[in-house]
């Protein structure tokens, strides 16, 4: 029986697991910590990844990776790290995003250019912040990978092996200087950005391109972005919108022609099997329910129960999530706030309540930015590691007005890079039909008001503070 890994290499963690090729069954799991903090050194993501793999990865014919979006991986000229690797939610770039704006002339320019305007996360705004701000890093530069290309580099030897740096389309897209529309790199972009420079980007591979073996035989995947993963790992169709609470929130659907508009709001991301994957993505998911049953001293697991024992509206307590900054709405600098305190209402249930209810109304807002792109909802999936409290669930119903899909939880973005990792071995036109994992529906309330008065209140306390 063949066997295939996969693995998410996500912002908090690294997750591993090992399954049938044949039927998808998942045979082994393992998971390790990533160090907290926006900058990391790439090498932790390699112990994290060894400690997960817990031997495993040398057994198996296969692997892939899929990865946290965007992060720069600035390597010199022996394939070294030139700093720590800027994350995704480093917010450090976002001004460097705005003048990289300016330049091009407008963000319809980029939208048209790679279907995506730079902010802070997209990995162009933080090439300019290094050009800008660490000149002497920037110089070093001799190539830029994303993390997921890292590490799928360091699976087949790495540097000084002869092994070559790759991508995929669905990472490639969260760069800025990649057009899923072409399919191909805006070298002029990436030399806006870097002041001239054009430091070496990995090959894009197609979806079922092998990146090269491991030193034990396996085949490596081309891997992809997280997202990219996760969307493979459900086997979403058209009419399929994710929502992925992990530390990031994320609302995208797959479909068959390029997605690029002006706002920003949404990026025109391409997936892993040839289509494309437009995204909307928030700073503040997961750790908005972390953080908040820390302050309140209880249990994460305790946090939706305490939430349940308090009415729709929270009692009138607005929680504006955004304790990371936001990138959607824009609003890197931004701090969290909670609204509508008074005597009569600031109980703990009325604030882990209101704690759930500000992270699900951003995703409601994520899920009608995407609407307003034409993408169809015909069904509205919620993963990741805050779909695990069942009161989510239940309150995404509420607030977004539609019925709601729980699929069992599963480590999505890992079992979607075994996928893909098994159709690489396999070579056929089309992934391995794979079962769809078991799933929770939830109907949306017959009576829409609570809801709607929920997503008023967020709405009117976000206009009060950010107008
Ligand atoms: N039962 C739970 N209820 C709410 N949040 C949870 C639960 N279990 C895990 N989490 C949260 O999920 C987050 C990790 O989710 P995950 O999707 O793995 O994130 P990432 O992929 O960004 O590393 C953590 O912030 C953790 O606090
Ligand atoms: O930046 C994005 C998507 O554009 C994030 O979704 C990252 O890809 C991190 O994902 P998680 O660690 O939250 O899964």
């Amino acid at each position: 029986m063949p066997t295939v890994a996969g693995v998410d290499s996500s912002t908090q963690s690294c997750k591993v697991v090992v399954c049938d090729a044949d039927t998808g069954e998942v045979l082994h799991r393992g998971r390790a910590a990533h160090p907290e903090g926006t900058e990391v050194a790439p090498e932790a993501w390699w112990r994290a990844l060894l400690e997960a793999g817990n031997g495993l990865l040398e057994r198996v014919d296969a692997l892939a990776v899929a990865g946290q979006q965007h992060g720069l991986v600035a390597l010199d000229a022996t394939g070294l790290p030139v700093r720590e690797a800027l994350l995704w939610n480093d917010t450090r770039s976002a001004q460097a995003a705005a003048d990289l704006v300016d330049e091009l002339g407008g963000p319809e320019k980029w939208a048209e250019a790679v279907g995506t305007v730079p902010v802070a996360a997209i990995t162009v705004a933080k090439l300019r912040w290094l050009a800008a701000h660490e000149p002497r890093h920037a110089d070093r530069t001799d190539r830029v990978l994303l993390p997921h290309d890292w590490l799928t580099w360091q699976l087949c030897g790495g540097p000084g092996t002869g092994a070559e740096p790759v991508t995929d389309r669905g990472d490639a897209s969260g760069t800025g200087y990649w057009s899923p529309a072409e399919g191909a790199y805006r070298r002029d972009l990436l030399a806006l950005a870097f002041g001239g420079r054009t430091p070496e980007l990995p090959r894009v591979l197609g979806p079922t391109e092998a990146a090269g073996r491991t030193p034990y035989g396996a085949l490596v995947a081309a891997g992809t972005g997280d997202n990219m993963g996760a969307a493979l790992g459900l086997g979403i169709r058209p009419g399929d919108v994710v929502i992925s609470l992990g530390t990031s929130g994320t609302a995208f659907a797959l479909t068959e022609h390029p997605v690029g508009e002006p706002t920003g709001a949404v990026a025109g991301f391409a997936d892993a099997t040839g289509r494309y994957l437009p995204l909307v993505c928030t700073l503040n998911a997961a750790r908005v329910l972390s953080s908040t049953a820390r302050m309140l001293g209880i249990a994460l697991d305790d946090l939706g129960p305490l939430a349940r024992a308090a009415d729709p509206g929270a009692g009138g307590l607005v929680l504006l999530p955004y304790l990371g900054g936001e990138r959607t709405p824009n609003l890197p600098e931004a701090a969290g706030s909670l609204m509508g305190m008074r005597k009569a209402n600031m109980h703990p249930p009325n604030f882990a309540r209101a704690a759930v209810e500000g992270m699900l109304c951003n995703m409601a807002d994520a899920l009608d930015r995407l609407r307003a792109q034409d993408v169809e909802a015909r069904r509205v999936l919620i993963i990741g590691g805050a779909a695990k409290a069942p009161v989510v669930g239940e309150i995404a119903a509420e607030i977004f007005g539609t019925p709601v899909t729980v699929p069992e939880p599963e480590e999505y973005v890992a079992l979607g890079a075994a996928r893909q990792a098994a159709w690489a071995l396999a070579g056929t036109p089309e992934p391995p039909h794979w079962p769809v994992a078991a799933a929770r529906q939830i109907p949306a309330p017959a009576d829409g008001t609570a809801g709607r008065r929920i997503r008023e209140a967020y709405a009117d306390a976000r206009s009060m503070v950010y107008g």
